[in-house]
């Protein structure tokens, strides 16, 4: 089956007694402000009242986009590939914070232009996936991006790599020069968001650019006007790297791991999962607001409220990473921290 089953992992009892266990902490009554939103949803997520995160790992996808040949981004589509060939060789930024967070580096070829060679990967170092579906995605300004079959095969490709993976939590990355684009797109179709809103600067476009870009989007979305339904919509707008990521969401959310949703990008992957499995948004943290003005809007789509706001706009996963340590200790103060009782002070207050 193409998309799994997510049930909702709803349950009273134990969100109830994770808001006790929450509210017996020596501390002041909502005290932790949304580090204790954090922890209940850890918990709920994990099905524990000492929720522990192991093996986290980082999913990066790239893919390129015939889009891109309209002068929709700033920098070139030959910096996909390079990107890609950084993040293994350890120099990006999602590198560098994933070394610093213990978190493992998977990057995943889901179709750049350029392939990229399989290499020897050494212990602990980041691993190469290929899972090229095509050299780039068509120019959705002139058609479909893709085919059904294709936008099938990389939603099961992601799909497939959540499967391989150890731990149970999973944080999100993305790299595809022209992918805000696609992003705009899906916020535009899927949110019923004015183009005008779902489209920024991107890599940093200026305002001349970015009206260019808004041309562009609105072509896109009339040679695609018949794709309504979720699926159709991600294989006519859509990249490789968000097919596959929203395969990940999808598996992720079955397998019952934290999913750790990264900016823009991940946000739009977990947009069109969340219309093909409701319940995949129970499982997502949203690490950060991203600089790019379109995410502000698809967060209030999916009700998500960012943890971080820091003016980011890579993408790659950094906020994702960035945001990690705040998951660990809202499961370290859920686990060690003592209560009133055991701790012998008085928790009695006023109203
Ligand atoms: O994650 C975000 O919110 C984000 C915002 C702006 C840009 N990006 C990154 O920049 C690239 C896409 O930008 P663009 O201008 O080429 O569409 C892609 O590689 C993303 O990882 C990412
Ligand atoms: C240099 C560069 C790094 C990136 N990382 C993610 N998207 C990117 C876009 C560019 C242009």
């Amino acid at each position: 089956m193409l998309i799994p089953e997510v049930p909702s992992i709803s349950d009273a009892q134990l969100s109830a007694r994770l808001q006790a266990r929450i509210d017996s902490k020596t501390k002041p009554l909502g005290a932790l402000g949304k580090l204790e939103v954090l922890a209940h949803r850890i918990g709920c997520i994990l099905g524990s009242e000492e929720p522990v995160l192991r093996e986290p790992q980082m999913l990066v996808c790239a893919a390129d986009h015939g889009l891109a040949a309209n002068g929709v981004s700033a920098y070139p589509s030959d910096v996909t590939w390079q990107m890609v060939e950084n993040f293994l060789a350890g120099g990006a930024a999602v590198s560098v914070l994933a070394r610093q967070n213990g978190l493992a580096l998977t990057v995943a070829d889901c179709g750049v232009a350029r392939e990229i060679p399989p290499r020897e990967q050494a212990q602990g170092a980041p691993r190469l996936v290929s899972c090229r579906v095509a050299a780039g995605t068509q120019d959705a300004s002139a058609g479909p991006a893709m085919s059904m079959a294709q936008c099938a095969q990389a939603v099961d490709n992601g799909r497939k790599i959540v499967q391989g993976m150890p731990g149970n939590a999973l944080l999100l990355g993305e790299m595809g020069i022209g992918n805000t684009s696609v992003a705009s797109l899906l916020l535009a179709r899927l949110g019923g968001v004015p183009l005008a809103d779902c489209t920024g600067a991107g890599t940093g476009l200026n305002a001349e650019g970015v009206a260019r870009k808004r041309k562009v989007l609105e072509a896109a979305l009339a040679a695609n006007a018949d794709a309504r339904e979720p699926m159709q919509a991600l294989a006519a707008l859509g990249g490789f790297e968000v097919a596959t990521l929203t395969g990940a969401v999808l598996q992720a959310a079955a397998e019952r791991r934290v999913i750790v949703v990264d900016g823009f990008i991940t946000t739009a992957a977990v947009l069109v999962a969340s219309r093909l499995q409701p319940a995949v948004l129970e499982r997502c943290v949203f690490a950060h607001r991203s600089g790019e003005p379109g995410h502000a809007h698809m967060l209030r789509l999916l009700n998500g409220e960012a943890l971080l706001d820091m003016g980011l706009r890579l993408g790659e996963g950094s906020g994702a990473a960035l945001a990690w340590p705040l998951l660990l200790s809202a499961c370290a103060f859920l686990r060690e921290m003592a209560s009133f009782e055991s701790a012998g002070v008085d928790g009695s207050h006023a109203a």
